[in-house]
Formats: C-alpha cells, structure tokens, sequence
C-alpha cells in the first residue's frame, strides 16, 4: 500500500498545515480504500485565505486584463501538461472513468482559455450626457475577492470554470471544492505558483460547508459567491449571503425531461439518451433525468434503448472496456436504493437494474447497476425527485400538449432535451419548456461560449460565455463635465 499523502490548505502562496490538527479521509469510491488526507480547516483559516486574496486583489486588479489572461494560460497549459497525474487523481477521488477524467482535465483547461479569450473584450459605455460639456461613462470593474465553492462530479472543470472568468475579470479567489473530492482542485495550487501566479490570488480551503463554507460565505471580505452544489445547500447560501447583500451565482439541482417525439431518429434518440442517463454514472446536472416516449414508437424505442442498457458495462474505471464506474459515495449508494423501493412500493416496474451488481470484483465500492423503472407515472416520486444517478423512469405520452404539461410539473429548471425533427414542434418547444438550456436532437453537454442557466430551484445568475463573465464584474458609472 503506497504511502497514504496528506494535503495541506493553500493559502496566501504556502501550505500551511491547519490549526484544527484534524483531518479528513477521502475514500476511493471503487476500492474503499484511503487515498489521501486533507486538513479539516478551520473559520480563522477562511479568514486568513480572506485577508490574503483581499490584499493580493489591490495589485492583481492593477495588472493589464492581457497580462492576467498570460499567467493563466500558462496555468492552463500546466494543467494539460500534468493531465495523466490529474486524471488518475479524479478516478481515485471520484471514480469516474479514466477517459472521462481525462476529458475533464482538458476542458478545465479550456474553460480557462475560454476566459482568457475575455482579456481584450472588457466592455463598457460613453454615453451623450442630456447635460452640454458631460459625457458619461459605465465602466466594468473587478468585484474583489471571489468564493468559489465546488461540487462533487466534476471538481476539477468546476474550479476551473469560476477561477478563470474570475481571475481574468481582475478579482482574486478562495476556492473550497467539496470535501469529497478535494484532490485534483488542491493540486492547483502547486501548478498556481508554477507559473508565477502571485501569492494570495488563488487560495485553496479543505473543510466541511457547513463550517469553513459559510464562513467564507459570511463574510464582508467576499464580494461574490460562486457556488455549484445541491439546491438546499445553494439555498442556505443565498441566505447567509443577504447578510451583506453578497452578489451570488448558483448552479443547482435539475431533473431534466428527455423526450421522444413521434417522428424522432429513434437510433439517434436511443444513444443519445443512454450516454445523458449513463456517463459519469448518472452524476451530471444536466442529465436525463426521467424520459417521455411517445405512444406510437415506445415498443420500439424501449426494445433497443434496454438492450444497450443491459449491454453497459460496469467495473474499474481505470479500464478503457468500462463503461460505467460506481457512486461516489456510500450515501449516494444508499439514496439510489432507496428511490428504487419507493419505486416500486408506488407502482413502477423494474425493467432492468435496480441493485448493486453481482461479483466478488463488486464486494468493495459504491457500485449500482444502470437501471429503468417503466409503468411509471407522474405523481411518482422518482419523477419529481433527482437521482443524479444511474436510474431513468420512462414514461408514455400521447399529446405534445401533455409531455409539455409534464416536462414543466418540476421545481428545477436547468436543462431539456427533445427529439424530433418538425420544426414546428421544436420551435413550440423553445417556447413552452421553462429551461435555462434545452438540447434538440443530441444528449446532453455545454459549450463555453453558451450560458450554463437554471431556471427555478435550479439555481440562479448562470454562468459560461460572455453572460457569466459578466457575472464576475460590478459596473461603475462616472459623470464627466468639462469646461465648455
Ligand atoms: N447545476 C450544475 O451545474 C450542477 C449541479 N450539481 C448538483 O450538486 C449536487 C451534488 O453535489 P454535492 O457536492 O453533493 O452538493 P452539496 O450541495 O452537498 O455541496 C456542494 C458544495 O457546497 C458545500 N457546502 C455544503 N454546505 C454548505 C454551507 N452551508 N455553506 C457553504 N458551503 C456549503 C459543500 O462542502 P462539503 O462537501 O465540504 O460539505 C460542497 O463544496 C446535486 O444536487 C447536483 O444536481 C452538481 C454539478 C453541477
Ligand atoms: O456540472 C455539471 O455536471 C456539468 O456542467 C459538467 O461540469 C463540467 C462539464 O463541462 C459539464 O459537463
């Protein structure tokens, strides 16, 4: 067994060990084994990261946009450089695939680049003044110190989605990624002062939300929070952040519909449906959630959709013939039992899946079948409720009118996905869903350049492309009258 390494807090430039003299253990969800320790921090260390970013921000906002953007590419090219050492850290931290971890390393660094391209395009206004000799100016001005606060699925693209507008747009960031999945965003740290990143511009924090986030939350120091998590923890964020009337950005829960119109490409839809349930094990925020299938071609959808299901295949995430990896925690495991016996107690039926696969291979790990519950209606739980995991609940429809009416029965609003190839229907779609995102004729997966936006009680503000760059910046108008 290699040696189990210990991380410390990064704060101000230097590892520092916390205070607390307490750690926490973060498991292999695959083995169950430790991977690695991270320092239980404490408030006062949210506070020193605090002070750090909020002096670092006096002279990192000084700086030419292009010159911040230089440093970060230079991150951003560190990242890529060290992609096979920060994949493998993801699949021992959160046990999704080795070509998925990969493919997460590489659009962390895109999303930085993505920001960088922002450098030249920090745009305000002059404006004719009603007053003769005034003009009048709106300028885009950095927030300040900006808190970065992480999920679980994605931790190491989710850091770099908010450091990069953040830092580009001129503010500085204490970052506290999940305490499930720490690792790969802690590592960061070290690629930070590679590249000459000054000190106190990117801090890093490992300690419970409850506890070290809402400290972060809760102070005057912060100017912004960005925070990707669940809707109840959003929730207890926005309210501690009215305290100070801190600007905050969410990006929360979903339970996207997938629906297949009559006249859909049933291959297409088949596949594409398959990879929005499945890929990352379910743990994706825009995925499909629950699916709507149209009287007419459901025999036949179902026919091939369950044969591809059964056909996944679940094991080391490590091994390229993998299909799907395990959940990311006990927990996790636990709740996707438990919503299969609601499931089932309210009337649905197992048509494939349903409990922890079979095999000594499978004794240790958080492992759950891919699974489709049919015969289920709207009023069930599982339709309502996310599972942000391996279980999709198929549901029959007749009318466009009634799929819609069922698509908007949610209290989330993230993302949509539609098949079908009638222009009329897509564009009533694009109407009548009440989703920030909606996907026509392919499964699920933003582009940097869109706008990443939940409606409802899926979070508020949204971010990616030039409408969450925005996010990172306050407007400051100035009133300009000279001698005639
Ligand atoms: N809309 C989107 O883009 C995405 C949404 N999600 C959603 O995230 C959820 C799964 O992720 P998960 O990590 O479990 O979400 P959680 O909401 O449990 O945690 C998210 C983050 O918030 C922190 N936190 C917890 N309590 C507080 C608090 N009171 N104040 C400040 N910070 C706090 C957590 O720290 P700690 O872990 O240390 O407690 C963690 O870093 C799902 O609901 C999924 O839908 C996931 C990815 C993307
Ligand atoms: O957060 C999610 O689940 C998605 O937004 C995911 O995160 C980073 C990837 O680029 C997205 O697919």
């Amino acid at each position: 067994m290699s040696a189990i390494k210990e991380y410390q807090l990064f704060i101000d430039g230097k590892w520092v060990t916390s205070t607390s003299g307490e750690t926490i253990d973060i498991v292999n969800p695959t083995t169950e084994e430790i991977v690695a320790r991270v320092q239980n921090g404490t408030v006062e260390e949210a506070q020193q990261a605090l002070e750090a970013a909020d002096k670092a921000q006096k002279e990192w906002k000084k700086l030419p946009a292009r010159s911040r953007a230089d440093l970060l590419y230079k991150l951003a090219d560190e990242i890529k450089a060290n992609s096979d050492y920060l994949a493998e850290l993801l699949v021992k931290e959160q046990g999704k695939l080795l070509k998925v971890a990969k493919g997460e390393v590489a659009v962390t660094a895109s999303f930085i680049e993505y920001a960088c391209e922002g450098a030249r395009r920090i745009e305000g206004d002059i404006i004719p003044s009603d007053n003769p000799n005034e003009q009048i100016w709106i300028q885009k001005i950095p927030r300040g110190v900006v808190v970065a606060i992480t999920a679980w699925n994605f931790p190491l693209a989710l850091a770099g989605r908010k450091l990069g507008p953040a830092l580009v747009a001129g503010n500085t960031i204490v970052i506290k990624p999940t305490s499930e999945t720490p690792l790969a965003t802690l590592e960061l740290g070290n690629l930070a002062k590679k590249v000459g990143i000054p000190d106190g511009v990117i801090n890093i924090l490992t300690g419970p939300g409850r506890a070290m986030g809402n400290a972060l939350v809760e102070s005057p120091i912060t100017k912004m929070v960005t925070m990707t998590g669940s809707t109840p923890v959003g929730q207890s964020i926005a309210r501690a952040a009215a305290q100070n009337l801190t600007h905050v950005q969410l990006e929360l829960g979903g339970k996207a519909p997938f629906i297949v119109f009559e006249d859909a490409d049933i291959d297409a839809a088949v596949d594409s449906a398959l990879h929005s349930r499945f890929d990352n094990c379910g743990q994706v925020c825009t995925c499909n959630e629950r699916m709507y299938v149209h009287e007419g071609i459901y025999d036949a959808f179902m026919e091939k959709f369950i044969a591809k299901t059964k056909a996944i295949k679940v094991g080391d995430p490590m091994l390229a013939e993998t299909d799907m990896g395990p959940k990311v925690n006990a927990a996790e495991l636990k709740h996707m039992e438990h919503l299969v016996a609601v499931s089932l107690e309210e009337g649905a039926t197992l048509a494939t899946g349903g409990k922890k696969p079979e095999g000594s291979v499978f004794e240790k790990g958080f492992w759950f079948e891919p699974t489709v519950l049919t015969n289920v209606t709207q009023n069930m739980t599982i339709v309502h409720e996310e599972s942000f995991g391996p279980i999709l609940p198929v549901l029959k429809f007749k009318t466009f009118e009634e799929v819609v009416g069922y698509a908007n029965d949610c209290e989330y609003g993230l993302a949509a996905m539609i098949f079908t190839n009638d222009m009329s229907t897509i564009m009533k779609c694009n109407d009548e869903l009440e989703y920030g995102e909606i996907y026509v004729n392919r499964g699920h997966g933003e582009q940097h350049q869109g706008f990443h936006n939940g409606y409802k009680l899926s979070g508020s503000g949204g971010e990616d492309g030039k409408y969450g760059f925005e996010q990172y910046m306050e407007k400051k108008t100035f009133y300009i009258r000279h001698k005639a």
